[in-house]
């Protein structure tokens, strides 16, 4: 059972309702879930649901129907998100766990560990203890293992994750290891559960060989039960009658488990396939079928290796993969980061004077708002703006460290506005991220389509939905300044003939019903925002430079600025020319650039840029 409680409730009410739910032989868990306070009882309380509702501080008291309690979506709707390290597991950037079946040496180890970081993994994984189907296969290097995976976080930065195989592991586990994992063979081994649930680590938990979903959430729920609901469920295949593949990699369990359970989920196609050739089709596809985190095995000499290098890939092999889901990846919402770790450092270096906080347009829910989750996780808070202005002067005036700008669309063309800000303000632009544009319209729950009068949105978003709009030419089309903000609107106007332009995050966060999905002309329809800020800090590969700049008002003038990108070979990726501010007819033009070009090998040809342009300002390199 789940208690909702009043948003004013006193905490000696709150105190009172847990005594006595503690008379009565229950445990309880308090948790904050979607904004609601939740209690979430475990037992079998001698008060009835009717006496509950009837108690004061409690908004509601409702039935978790699944065997599985503190798992279920009932008791908790909103997505957990576990961290480990700088990492968070469950958000909206893909984790990529990569590493040897066994740690087999320290050069071993450390030689693959650098590797998979190089190639975009973000955490490494290494068997310290083997559990082997014959007792007489390399059975692993046991506390020496665990030695050297700590020197590889050291050394590298990446967190690493073991399995632990025994209770009498468990301080070691915490000594040395930022993950624990329960192997399939162990998913039932309650004291082994028991165990992790008292241990403060997140836990990997992997399915067992011919266990249900439902056993497999049940074994979840001993480990939170126990206190720790820092669960990562592994789906590693399960055995059938095919022989093709070592187990059949059960992908459907993404789905079920998404609605069935608010913990992430990470998939494990090298176990699950047993062969190499058979392991970047099936982590493409978990990827695709809404998979949290990848656990992927990597060997630099799988042919020597002490266990299972049949399904290891060669490091440049995963190279080629995460390339892949670094394309799939935004397709369903979600990002492939290759500069995830290094962005942790720089924002974990951030002064306690610096606000932690990025900018967007809108209010929670705008694709503004989904492209700072993308590109920062949950290391930055984003804070809703009202307008690009409000966006580029908070940053500017230090009030957010970042901003997120969106600055052209696949369909819809470029931003003018930001561009304009972007010559405006003397600020930098430090990164970018492309994120998929899914629309739907949304209203009031109980309005159907035929009903909505009006329709609010910001006009690149009427654009991306021109098509879909043009066939209702009797709607009255109302801009607005973000998708969010026409949701939130609607809702609280209360106006059921009035309906949004926005994305479905935004139509739960409002708590609206969604009339139809995927309005947008095209279905690839991307957005690209760039990320503000006052100055660049820390130090990454450059693959990028944006620049601005104006030319003489006579012939060739802006030949002579192209010329210098052909001789030295750079690629244009983006030339877009604004009116210049306050002088009409003059222009200033704003070009992306395939290249680091504050790099020695191109101070030529920024000398000649400089030369063939006028007011030449770099506006950022990433
Ligand atoms: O309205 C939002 O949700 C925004 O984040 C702004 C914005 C934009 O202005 O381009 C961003 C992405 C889409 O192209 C539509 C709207």
């Amino acid at each position: 059972m789940i208690l909702v409680l009043e948003s004013n409730i006193t905490e000696h009410q709150k105190d009172r309702i847990k005594n006595m739910l503690s008379d009565e032989k229950c445990i309880t868990r308090e948790i904050m879930d979607a904004g609601r306070n939740v209690i979430g009882i475990i037992g079998k309380p001698a008060t009835s649901l009717d006496e509950f509702k009837q108690m004061e501080g409690i908004a509601d008291a409702v039935r978790v129907t699944t065997a599985h309690k503190l798992a279920s979506r009932e008791f908790k709707s909103e997505d957990t998100k576990v961290k480990i390290g700088n990492v968070v597991v469950g958000g909206d950037r893909i984790v990529i766990v990569a590493g040897p079946c066994a740690v087999e040496s320290h050069e071993q180890a450390m030689t693959i560990a650098k590797e998979v970081k190089k190639y975009g993994a973000v955490l490494f994984r290494g068997g310290a203890y083997k559990p082997r189907s014959s007792p007489y296969s390399f059975q692993g290097l046991e506390e020496e293992g665990l030695k050297i995976l700590a020197d590889v976080r050291e050394q590298t930065g990446l967190g690493v994750v073991t399995e632990i195989t025994s209770v009498s592991q468990a301080d070691l586990m915490m000594k040395y290891v930022d993950v624990v994992q329960i192997g399939a063979r162990n998913m039932q081994n309650f004291e082994l559960l028991k165990c992790v649930g008292r241990m403060d680590k997140p836990v990997v938990l992997k399915r067992g060989l011919a266990a249900t979903i439902q056993e497999w959430l049940m074994s979840a729920e001993y480990i939170m039960a126990g206190g720790n609901n820092n669960v990562i469920l592994c789906e590693r295949g399960i055995r059938t009658f095919e022989p093709y593949t070592r187990n059949t990699l059960d992908l459907s369990a993404i789905p079920v488990l998404k609605k069935l359970t608010h913990l992430p989920i990470i998939i494990d196609p090298s176990h699950a396939t047993g062969m190499r050739e058979k392991v970047s089709p099936m982590a493409r596809a978990a990827v695709a079928a809404g998979a949290d985190a990848l656990m992927i095995e990597v060997h630099n000499n799988p042919d020597q290796a002490l266990s299972d290098g049949p399904q290891s890939l060669y490091p440049e092999q995963f190279g080629q993969l995460t390339r892949d889901l670094y394309v799939i990846a935004p397709v369903v919402g979600k990002q492939l980061d290759f500069d995830y770790l290094k962005k942790s450092e720089i924002i974990n270096n951030m002064e306690a004077k610096d606000s932690k906080t990025a900018a967007f347009i809108g209010e929670y829910g705008a694709y503004s708002h989904k492209a700072s989750l993308g590109y920062f996780g949950e290391e930055i808070r984003p804070v809703p703006m009202k307008t690009f202005k409000d966006i580029f002067q908070a940053v500017q005036t230090g009030h957010c460290q970042y901003g997120v700008v969106p600055l052209e669309n696949s369909l819809s063309g470029s931003i003018h506005e930001n561009f304009d800000l972007l010559q405006e303000y003397d600020l930098k632009i430090i990164g970018e991220i492309t994120i998929r544009v899914k629309h739907a319209l949304i209203a009031h729950k109980n309005v159907s389509k035929n009903e909505i009068k009006k329709i609010l949105a910001p006009p690149p978003a009427f654009s991306q939905c021109k098509n879909y709009l043009d066939q209702y030419p009797e709607i009255e089309q109302v801009p607005v300044k973000a998708t969010s903000s026409a949701v939130r609107y609607v809702k609280d106007s209360d106006d059921k003939y009035t309906a949004a332009i926005g994305s479905t995050m935004a139509a739960k966060i409002f708590d609206m019903n969604i009339l139809e999905e995927s309005i947008e002309d095209n279905p690839r329809n991307y957005t690209r925002f760039a990320i503000i800020a006052k100055e660049i800090k820390g130090h990454k590969k450059v693959n990028k430079t944006s620049i601005i700049f104006s030319t003489g008002n006579q012939p060739g003038a802006l030949y002579e600025v192209m010329k210098v990108f052909s001789e030295y070979q750079i690629n244009l990726v983006k030339l877009e020319s604004r009116p210049m501010l306050g002088k009409p007819w003059e222009y200033m033009f704003y070009a992306d650039l395939e290249a680091d070009i504050e790099t020695p090998e191109l101070a030529p040809a920024m000398e000649m840029l400089r030369e063939k342009s006028e007011n030449l300002r770099i506006l950022g390199r990433y």
